[in-house]
């Protein structure tokens, strides 16, 4: 049995993650690859639980500490649950979203330090990283007209923070991907859904 391949697709709200995750996953299955796909916070039932609990605008929401305790939380079910079950068999696990979401939204956008995030990273799922990480980078003018048409004004808790909690966001993608050369991609996300495809499919060629 051939090496399963774990992918992340990350990036600010918005920017076509779940649109490209879906042309990924049809792609690699044309390929004869068995491809789980799955998404964060979510991905099992306890999972998905916790998801409700932290983006519902209902109540007072939850403090940057609970809140990255809540994300790691989900993903140690995740990991243990679906993603390193599915890796062991041999199948390719595309995500949306995954550590470094944490890493830029309650690090770069709430002030957490990077090193306490990756401690319950190393805690909760035992430090486990993709093969790859595709980050989708979009100008934020085109990704408002995107999120107008689709949301029409309607955000989730985190998703409706202030433009300047999403540019923080966004800066520290981009520092992590500068870092981090060996691990992410850095992907243009403008421009069709299918001229957007085809730069992914040659980010991950290499596997
Ligand atoms: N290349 C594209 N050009 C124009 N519109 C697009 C493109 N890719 C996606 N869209 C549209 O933009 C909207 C946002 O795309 P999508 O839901 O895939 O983004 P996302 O990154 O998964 O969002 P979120 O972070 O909220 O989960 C959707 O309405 C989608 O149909
Ligand atoms: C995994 C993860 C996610 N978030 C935020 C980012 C988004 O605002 C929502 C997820 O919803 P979407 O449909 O993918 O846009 O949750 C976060 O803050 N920290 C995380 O670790």
């Amino acid at each position: 049995m051939s090496a399963g391949r774990f992918i992340a697709l990350e990036g600010g709200e918005g920017v076509g993650k779940s649109t490209q995750l879906r042309l990924l996953a049809q792609a690699l299955q044309a390929d004869g690859h068995v491809v789980v796909t799955t998404r964060e916070p979510g991905g099992t039932p306890g999972a998905e639980a916790i998801r409700a609990m932290v983006l519902a605008n209902e109540g007072e929401g939850w403090g940057p500490r609970a809140e990255a305790l809540l994300f790691a939380a989900a993903r140690a079910d995740h990991v243990d649950r679906l993603i390193r079950p599915a890796l062991e068999r041999g199948e390719w696990v595309l995500t949306d979203r995954y550590l470094d979401s944490s890493r830029a939204y309650q690090g770069g956008g709430s002030g957490l330090s990077d090193d306490d995030i990756l401690a319950l990273h190393r805690i909760g799922s035992e430090g486990l990283l993709p093969d790859r990480t595709i980050l989708l980078t979009l100008d934020p003018e085109e990704t408002a007209r995107r999120l107008t048409l689709r949301d029409e004004g309607r955000a989730d808790r985190i998703g409706g923070r202030d433009a300047a909690y999403h540019a923080r966001v966004a800066a520290a993608f981009r520092r992590f991907a500068e870092a981090e050369p060996h691990r992410f991609t850095l992907v243009d996300a403008s421009g069709t859904p299918e001229s957007v495809h085809a730069r992914i499919l040659s980010a991950v060629s290499g596997l």
